[in-house]
């Protein structure tokens, strides 16, 4: 069964999409400055739409979904999405920004951090040696698009102890 996705808002629409919620509070652990997360823990931080039309881990399979990731700051810092490594490193994303204004963080295994700036249309290929995050750094939210690998994998430990070398603020 086909899906729907507005170009105009980047939102999917159709069965199989399942959609999550994070808050500030919900990356407790990421902020550079806690107390400050603390402070607006329930405020909304991003939304993620993804369309499952098989399995999570399918090898071989592509999975596309978005991300709404709201405009603010955590004291100094950007919103930003948690960031994470793709367990199997030979494995990439495309993103493709929607509207809003923003960067996409990359980070090799050495910690050297280089940043992207996401705009409406700009298409970015990551490379699956890298860990990536999403930074909104402008006033409306960050709207973009993702495909990925069904069989990548997340990996958020690295990045909760130790963070990214570049913070956005
Ligand atoms: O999972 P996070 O690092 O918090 O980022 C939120 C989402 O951003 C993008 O949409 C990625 O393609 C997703 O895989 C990821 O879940």
């Amino acid at each position: 069964m086909p899906i729907f996705t507005d170009l105009a808002s980047g939102l999917l629409r159709g069965e199989q999409v399942a959609e999550t919620r994070r808050t500030v509070g919900d990356l407790a652990g990421y902020w550079a400055d806690e107390t400050a997360a603390q402070a607006c823990a329930d405020e909304l931080l991003y939304t993620t739409q993804t369309w499952f039309p098989i399995e999570d881990g399918t090898e071989g399979a592509v999975l596309w979904g978005n991300t709404t990731l709201m405009p603010g700051r955590v004291g100094e810092e950007r919103f930003m999405t948690r960031g994470h490594w793709h367990v199997k490193r030979d494995r990439g994303e495309l993103v493709v920004t929607v509207s809003g204004k923003g960067l996409l963080v990359l980070m090799d295994e050495d910690r050297n951090a280089t940043s992207e700036e996401l705009t409406p249309g700009s298409t970015h290929w990551i490379d699956g040696r890298y860990a990536h995050r999403t930074v909104n750094t402008g006033d409306e939210p960050l709207v973009f698009l993702c495909a990925w690998p069904a069989d990548c994998g997340h990996e958020y430990d690295a990045i909760l102890s130790d963070g990214f070398s570049m913070k956005v603020t």
